[in-house]
């Protein structure tokens, strides 16, 4: 059974040796050749516990060298960085009251080597054609390329089809936005769409570590699809969180690790945007226009501040006079007159878009 370990460690170590990476093709030509392997990664004081004889070779790592070591019995012992060849033919003998569930001696011996001195150990079958790493309780025996290539291009396709659910409630709340109608559900709705956009980014991640060089494609793909999602959700924490003091930054990145861990309730997104006690769905919330005055072109972000300062919300904002606006710190006549047509030009753009 495969034990938890955190994601990041998870993927550090599928990258370590995702296709692309040097060791990954020394392990695959050792895969193919089918001589088994036993690859310790590190070499420190409880590893070197462990290690018993073998031939001090200490040369940089090259796949070839893995695959020539790889000939003779025991285990082959790399730095932490794998980039050089610390021992090769090396006995391993660790503690055999560690536990383990694996058969075969290599097998276990690395499972045992792993839970004991916390180092990657990686065994390579020879007669089952399965890559497996072990470090502390975690195991993992690595899949068919094309496995995990499919897998990417089925969440791919989730992506898109959740980036598109996302947009549409985008495109609702900014109609609301400007019918001064949003609610606390509306915002809770766009809430757990992103959230659930980044659950479908968090499994791909995974699969792009294991497929290293071979997911450019599908992560082009995904960059491409999440571009503005980022900036899209400060802007709303933005407008919606608690007080001006709290960090959009920091709230995205609680959100980000929330998602990692948890399916997240209505209260804990709230929490997040500094909202505590009890509120209604259908209670009224307001914008304070940060993502709708940044649609305006070339309005910096002093005078977006300025504007809230002076006006706290979007439908003040929106009802403000070129006059009222050319009283605000940083805007002139000129620039009042642009507000006013921009908030004017996304106003009829947002209910032309519920048109379609
Ligand atoms: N304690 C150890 N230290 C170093 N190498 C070991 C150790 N135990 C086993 N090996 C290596 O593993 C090889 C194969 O062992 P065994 O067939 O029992 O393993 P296995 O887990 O069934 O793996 P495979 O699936 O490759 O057969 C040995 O020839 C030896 O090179």
């Amino acid at each position: 059974m495969e034990e938890k370990k955190t994601e990041k460690s998870i993927s550090d170590i599928l990258q370590f040796v995702a296709p692309g990476a040097p060791i990954r093709e020394g392990i695959d030509n050792v895969l193919r050749a089918k001589t088994g392997g036993l690859i310790v990664v590190g070499y420190n004081d409880k590893v070197r516990s462990v290690v018993d004889g073998g031939f001090h070779i200490n040369s940089p790592f090259s796949p070839s060298y893995l695959y020539e070591l790889a000939k003779m019995d025991g285990a082959i012992i790399l730095n932490d960085a794998g980039t050089k060849i610390l021992y090769a033919n090396a006995q391993l003998a660790p503690d055999v009251y560690v536990p383990s569930t694996e058969t075969g001696m290599r097998h276990r011996t690395a499972e045992r080597v792993a839970r004991q001195t916390n180092a990657l150990v990686i065994a390579i079958s020879q007669r089952r054609n399965v890559i497996t790493l072990y470090q502390g309780g975690f195991r993992y025996a690595l899949k068919d390329i094309s496995v995990i290539l499919t897998k990417a291009n089925q969440a791919i396709q989730t992506l898109e089809k959740y980036k598109v659910v996302l947009d549409q409630s985008i495109s609702n709340l900014s109609v609301l936005e400007f019918e001064e109608l949003v609610t606390y559900g509306d915002l809770l709705q766009v809430l757990h769409r992103f959230e659930m956009v980044l659950r479908i980014k968090n499994e791909l991640l995974t699969y792009l570590s294991e497929l290293g060089t071979e997911g450019r494609l599908i992560r082009l793909q995904m960059n491409e699809l999440l571009a503005d999602i980022e900036e899209e959700a400060m802007l709303i924490i933005r407008d919606y969180a608690h007080n001006r003091d709290i960090k959009p930054f920091e709230v995205l990145y609680k959100f980000q690790e929330l998602v990692h861990s948890e399916v997240l309730d209505d209260n804990v997104l709230l929490k997040l945007l500094g909202h505590h006690g009890y509120v209604h769905h259908d209670d009224a919330i307001c914008p304070r226009g940060y993502r709708v005055l940044n649609k305006i072109p070339r309005l910096p972000i002093v005078i977006i501040e300025n504007l809230i300062t002076e006006f706290e919300s979007l439908p003040k904002v929106c009802s403000a006079s070129v006059d009222d606006l050319d009283e605000v710190e940083g805007i002139g006549e000129v620039r009042a007159r642009k507000i006013k047509e921009g908030l004017k030009l996304i106003k009829e753009q947002t209910f032309a878009d519920r048109q379609l």
